[in-house]
């Protein structure tokens, strides 16, 4: 098959690799971005951005301190936000921003992530159009502060308050404690001049629960904090040492009534509240967030996959056979075990990520036109993915760098970045744990609705199935057939990790435990069950990508769809035998299946990550180059340490020196 990554000078393994391909990379790429348009635009930006001057690094970032490597950024960005600006569409810009900055951060990533999607969804028409406008022109540069110090998950019990003064229609802004200042916020402590600032609404001593203001932090001429307002920086942190996660304390103050986010909650001017037609729509950005960070969790698993395949590609070490060659580290079974997971999990997590991104617009529709009525089911699925997806990725992202060995440790390799980005992912909105059991409520409910012989949505249509038995390993040759019976499975396991948490659930409140108490004492179970049908749903998106591919790469994509589900059966193998619907047997057939897999995909896990389509600037990796000339590049990515501009170091010459000398002046 012709492969456009082949070019000559290049590492002949890699070559090799490439030539064994058996489909079109270019077209698995095009179906992986939506089209063929799509795919050029990528591939035009990417050499765009790295033929602009203006986005030339000097030294790598790995070798900056944090002040320069958040100057660097900056001035980049504005680049972006000048210059490109109209020469991407909307769409375009994470790409162009991957590209352009990197993965860390960059001081307008959260007026993008959550403050114009919250203007947008949440400020009334008044509101939006004197704010908005300005935003999108970046006036003025915007973020989310919602954490507060000593509060993240429960959103009830946030302290900062906004108490209603009839009197001037104002609202009065204050941080009542120490823990209550604002703490984690994107791009708070030194870009922004503008929150949305999430506060508890007082009206007449009465708490109405959290809602979003607003509010000026710094003077839009000089960038100094305005009076009453303290703001800073909270420090290095594992990843992200680009962003300015922020604290904020607020002293009393006041905004207009208007700047209260009003489309959905408002405070008249007489102080009279209306609430909003879905109590949660406050929550909106939030949801918003979730919905997208799928596909791009989802890229940061596929750049890893891309650096370890890549590289084991090129690296030998040992032989397999006594006198044998020594062996591209990819023909070992546990590097092969270790790593083509990851790249099928990357796809499933995009095209999955790909699905909630237009669920996410639909309910959006919805909620323009008045009916929230999508909203609990996207909820529960955002919520189910945001926490599977970040965690399954941050597993993968391991798995990676140290199928890397030495190297691997290396920021040179690129991964610890990825690692540490990735596992933000597990605890910013909404903490893992926590949001499965959102995912866990809705469950519940379905479990219900089944029993009840309510329609359920497709989400959960499967609550309301009969089980079969499962025909795993019975029925023949047949891949589609195959697919199907674990697909059913999994359906059938979903169903009855389900059930099983409801039913623990109730019997603990039949003992005399309150619903709440009760809910505590099954949460490991309920996270269980939101697991599984997170995985379900995964593995279902993948299968209705497939089914829809052009014939061109069905085989390719049918072969990696079968090393998805005998991965996630062996991984779950737990589940489906403890109700004694699979049996060892059934459990020993998906291993050896497995097996097969990896071989099958062997020929092609070069062009697999190819097909990722990330160039050798957005992957950011020595080890992951195209190229794959990954040693000469290693000393010349070494040579740039500041450690080595001089030969004889200063805390050498003060210390070792004297000490060595010391010591050998005793002898
Ligand atoms: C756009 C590009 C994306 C690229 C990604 C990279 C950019 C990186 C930027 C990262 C920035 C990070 C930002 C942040 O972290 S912002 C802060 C995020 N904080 C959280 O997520 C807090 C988590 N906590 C909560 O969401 C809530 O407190 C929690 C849901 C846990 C509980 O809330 P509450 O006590 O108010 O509600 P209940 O549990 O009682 O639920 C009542 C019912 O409401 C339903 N519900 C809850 N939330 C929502 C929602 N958002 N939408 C719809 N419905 C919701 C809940 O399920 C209950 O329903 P039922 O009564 O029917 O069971
Ligand atoms: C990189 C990064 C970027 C961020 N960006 C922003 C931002 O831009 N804006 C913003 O407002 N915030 C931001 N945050 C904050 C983030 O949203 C919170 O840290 C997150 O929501 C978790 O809340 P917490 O820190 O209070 O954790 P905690 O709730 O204190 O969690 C600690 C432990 O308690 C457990 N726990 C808590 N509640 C429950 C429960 N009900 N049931 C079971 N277990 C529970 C958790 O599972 C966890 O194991 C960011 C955080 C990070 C790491």
């Amino acid at each position: 098959m012709p492969n456009r990554c082949i070019r000559p000078g290049d590492n002949p393994d890699l070559t090799k690799e490439r030539e064994t391909c058996t489909f079109d990379t270019d077209e698995l790429a095009a179906n992986l971005y939506g089209s063929r348009r799509n795919l050029e635009r990528r591939r035009e930006i990417s050499q765009k951005v790295s033929a602009d001057p203006d986005f030339a690094d000097p030294i790598p970032h790995e070798f900056l301190s944090r002040e320069k490597a958040v100057d660097a950024t900056a001035k980049k960005s504005k680049v972006i936000f000048q210059k490109w600006k109209n020469l991407v569409k909307p769409e375009e810009m994470p790409h162009l921003v991957n590209e352009a900055v990197g993965i860390q951060g960059f001081p307008l990533a959260l007026h993008h992530a959550m403050f114009l999607p919250s203007l947008n969804s949440q400020a009334d028409d008044d509101l939006a159009a004197e704010i908005l406008p300005r935003a999108k022109a970046y006036e003025i540069i915007g973020t989310y502060a919602q954490t507060e110090m000593g509060h993240g998950t429960n959103l009830r019990e946030l302290e900062t308050t906004a108490t209603y003064d009839k009197t001037t229609q104002e609202f009065v802004i204050n941080t009542p404690t120490r823990k209550a200042m604002k703490w984690w916020p994107g791009n708070l402590g030194k870009m922004s001049n503008y929150a949305v600032v999430c506060c508890q609404l007082i009206i007449d001593g009465k708490n109405l629960g959290p809602h979003n203001f607003l509010v000026q932090l710094r003077c839009e001429k000089t960038h100094e904090p305005l009076p009453g307002i303290t703001v800073g920086d909270i420090g290095p942190k594992i990843a992200y040492n680009t962003t300015d996660n922020g604290f904020l304390a607020l002293d009393n103050v006041r905004i207009p009534r208007r700047q209260m986010l009003m489309k959905h909650a408002k405070v008249s001017p007489d102080g009279t509240y209306t609430p909003p037609i879905h109590a949660k729509l406050n929550y909106g950005a939030m949801v918003h967030v979730r919905a997208h960070m799928i596909y791009s969790h989802g890229h940061l698993l596929a750049r890893a996959a891309a650096v370890a395949t890549r590289y084991s590609a090129v690296r030998r070490q040992g032989r397999i056979e006594n006198g044998g060659p020594e062996v591209q580290i990819l023909d070992y079974q546990t590097q092969q075990h270790r790593i083509f997971p990851q790249i099928a999990r990357a796809y499933a997590i995009l095209f999955a990520g790909q699905e909630v991104r237009d669920q996410y617009a639909k309910t959006l529709e919805g909620i323009a036109n008045g009916q929230a009525d999508l909203l609990p089911d996207l909820h529960a699925l955002t919520s189910g993915l945001k926490s599977v997806v970040t965690f399954m990725g941050g597993l993968g992202i391991e798995q990676c760098r140290m199928s890397c060995g030495g190297h691997g440790y290396s920021d040179a390799s690129g991964l610890p970045k990825l690692y540490g980005v990735q596992i933000g992912g597990c605890t910013y909105e909404g903490e893992n744990m926590v949001m499965l059991q959102q995912t866990a409520r809705y469950l519940m409910k379905g479990v219900k609705w089944a029993e009840q012989g309510k329609s359920l949505s497709p989400s959960i249509a499967y609550l309301g199935k009969k089980s079969g038995k499962s025909l795993i390993g019975l029925k023949g040759g047949d891949i589609t057939r195959e697919h199907e019976a674990i697909l059913e499975t999994l359906e059938h396991t979903a169903r009855r990790l389900a059930i099983d948490a409801s039913q623990l659930w109730e019997k603990r409140i039949k003992g005399g435990e309150c619903k709440e108490r009760a809910w505590n004492g099954v949460t490991v179970e309920m996270n269980r069950a939101s697991r599984v049908y997170t995985r379900l749903f995964m593995a279902r998106s993948f299968h209705r990508r497939l089914l829809s591919s052009p014939s061109s790469i069905r085989s390719v994509l049918s072969d990696l769809f079968s090393l998805y589900l005998h991965y996630e059966c062996v991984d779950m193998a737990q589940h489906l035998l403890e109700d004694g619907h699979c049996n060892g047997g059934q459990i020993q057939y998906l291993k050896k299946r497995l097996y097969e897999d990896l071989t099958t995909l062997r020929p092609n896990a070069v062009s697999l990550v190819d097909s990722f389509e990330i160039s050798d600037r957005e992957l950011n990796s020595v080890l992951g180059r195209r190229d794959g000339n990954v040693y000469e590049a290693l000393f010349q990515w070494a040579k740039q340490s500041e450690l080595n501009y001089t030969d004889v170091l200063p805390a050498v010459k003060n210390y070792m020196m004297p000490m060595m000398e010391e010591n050998r002046s005793k002898l």
